[in-house]
């Protein structure tokens, strides 16, 4: 890994956090719209920095079984990590677009685009509307095919891989979706209990645990009897993060995980997702508009523009940069969302 693993909190331990009173008035005195709402003290509190070990959210009575079970996704991703070829002694990609192009209908879309994620790395697609960042996410998903170039995965090329090869890969790396992407006519609580059901490892009693503790961590507790369409945005974002953990993948995709969300959930599921990066070493790649949240979660980012990859690096190299379509996506950033 291109990072000292020690800097990294383990998942499990047993440092407790507690959000102090200031911090607690700090996260409620922010504007606080539509999904704050739904989202109780207790949930916050636990949750308002994103070093809190994600098993001080879990109740007592199913932190055991939620601890096995966090624990060998944690371990599953370290090995995940080693198990990549390394490129010329330096350590290999887990996810790497060679030169990918894509058009639909001659209309071209992407053009020799190149990028690549570490393990346990978070990359962010940047760009402006219908650059291809979402295309991007479905052709590593398999839902699209790209017309030239290789796509790999965990250091298998899995450009040509058939449906069925796919379905493999997906149980290494799975998508969160904007709209979540749940299954509506079945609960929450049996949304999340689908991949476990799935796998066939557990008992029925298992199951309901880990259920339990996946939603207390993605701040959605108790609510496994309620229908999806009776969440909120942001909500059904966490339950399908859960239900993502659930399958206990090596790799998750985000597709704009902030959109048409207020900014306390957008701040809340920005410290979940670095939560699992640091805790379960998970592998991520996160499309947004957001360019605070990238600057919050990002490693490294990619900017798409007219087709290509424009600019590929970290954060930090991208802001110091003079070149003018990245200055001009910056200077349009800071006007639509000026520092508060
Ligand atoms: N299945 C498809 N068939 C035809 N055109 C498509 C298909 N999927 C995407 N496109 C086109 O590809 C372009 C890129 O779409 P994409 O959804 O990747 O944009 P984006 O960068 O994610 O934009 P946004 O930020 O608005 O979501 C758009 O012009 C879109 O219409």
């Amino acid at each position: 890994m291109a990072r000292d693993r020690s800097e990294n909190q383990q998942y499990g331990s047993t440092r407790q956090h507690e959000a102090s009173e200031h911090e607690k008035r700090d996260l409620f005195g922010k504007d606080d719209s539509e999904g704050a709402a739904h989202v109780s003290d207790d949930r916050l509190e636990a949750r308002s920095e994103a070093e809190a070990p994600l098993i001080s959210d879990v109740s007592a009575d199913v932190a055991p079984v939620v601890e096995e079970f966090m624990g060998q996704a944690a371990q599953q991703n370290e090995a995940a990590a080693e198990a990549v070829p390394e490129t010329r002694n330096k350590p290999g990609s887990y996810i790497s677009f060679e030169h990918v192009s894509k058009s639909f209908d001659g209309f071209v879309v992407l053009e020799d685009v190149s990028f690549c994620v570490l393990p346990g790395e978070t990359l962010c697609i940047l760009g402006r509307s219908g650059v291809g960042k979402s295309v991007s996410l479905h052709m590593l998903m398999g839902f699209l095919k790209p017309d030239s170039g290789t796509i790999r995965v965990a250091g298998d090329d899995i450009t040509s891989y058939d449906e069925r090869k796919m379905q493999i890969v997906r149980r290494k790396l799975t998508m969160v979706f904007q709209n979540g992407a749940l299954f509506d006519s079945i609960t929450v609580g049996e949304n999340v209990a689908f991949p476990l059901r799935e796998r066939g490892e557990l008992t029925e009693e298992q199951i309901l645990q880990v259920v339990k503790g996946l939603l207390e961590m993605v701040g959605v507790a108790g609510m496994e009897d309620i229908l999806p369409s009776d969440l909120s945005t942001g909500m059904k974002r966490s339950v399908a993060i859960a239900r993502a953990l659930a399958a206990q993948p090596e790799a998750i995709l985000y597709d704009e995980p902030t959109t048409m969300v207020d900014p306390l959930m957008a701040h809340l599921l920005g410290d979940l997702i670095e939560r699992l990066k640091q805790q379960l070493h998970l592998t991520s790649i996160v499309v947004t508009h957001d360019m605070r949240f990238a600057k919050k979660l990002a490693d490294r980012v990619v900017f798409l523009h007219a087709g290509k990859a424009h600019f590929f690096g970290t954060m930090e190299e991208m802001e110091k940069s003079d070149d003018p379509i990245l200055r001009e996506f910056l200077q349009l950033d800071e006007l639509v969302m000026p520092n508060s």
